[in-house]
């Protein structure tokens, strides 16, 4: 499998953010988008999920098969938000989301007790979500990617607000994740603690 961006350019409210993106991800491969405050991190992330048009350019991905035949059917988008529901418990959103996403059994991924270990949070499952401290949320927004199988991970800000061994089982989760033939693009000011990865510095 290769992600393929060519001569991508993002703009928002009309105004140019970035333009010339050159990326060839293959199975296994991480891409680091690093750059200042607005520099359009988060709008590259968005328009290789396909939330947002390119203005320019291309990106694809190849070797996806029947399963995935496009980008975004390939995608976990993990973005600022942990687009959780507060007032259901965490189990019961990470089965809307096992539910909602994993539609074939090539696609099935762990279940949700399994996905909740995962990220050690199996004590809090019977929890609202709106219960939950910051980290606790972004843990749980990490299980959902354990919970329906697909191959890229497109990360926003990932580790943002997570303690030091939270930081370290989330390396974990990407290692096996990629060593499983994956492909990640992580946006992030902050080590991630992986190894091999290609830097991509946005330049605002
Ligand atoms: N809806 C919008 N309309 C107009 N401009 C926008 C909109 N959303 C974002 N922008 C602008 O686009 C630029 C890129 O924003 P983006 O969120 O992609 O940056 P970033 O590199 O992810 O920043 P950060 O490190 O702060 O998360 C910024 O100047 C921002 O103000």
């Amino acid at each position: 499998m290769r992600l393929i961006a060519e001569g991508l350019a993002g703009e928002r409210g009309g105004e140019s953010v970035f333009s010339g993106i050159e990326l060839a991800l293959e199975d296994g491969a991480a891409c680091v988008v690093t750059g200042p405050n607005g520099s359009g991190k988060s709008t590259l992330l968005r328009v290789i999920a396909g939330l947002l048009p390119a203005a320019a350019g291309t990106v694809r991905l190849e070797g996806g098969g029947e399963a995935f035949p496009t980008v975004a059917s390939a995608s976990h988008y993990l973005g600022h938000q942990n687009a959780m529901k507060p007032a259901l418990t965490v189990a019961e959103n990470l089965g809307f989301w096992r539910d909602f996403s994993a539609d074939a059994e090539t696609k099935s991924g762990l279940g949700v007790d399994q996905a909740l270990e995962a990220v050690e949070l199996g004590r809090i499952g019977h929890l609202p979500f709106g219960y939950l401290s910051t980290g606790q949320r972004r843990r749980t927004a990490i299980a959902r990617l354990l919970v329906c199988r697909r191959p890229v991970w497109l990360l926003d800000e990932p580790t943002a607000g997570l303690d030091k061994a939270s930081e370290r089982r989330f390396a974990g989760l990407m290692g096996e994740h990629l060593r499983g033939g994956g492909i990640i693009v992580a946006a992030t000011h902050l080590p991630l603690g992986l190894e091999g990865t290609v830097e991509l510095r946005m330049v605002g």
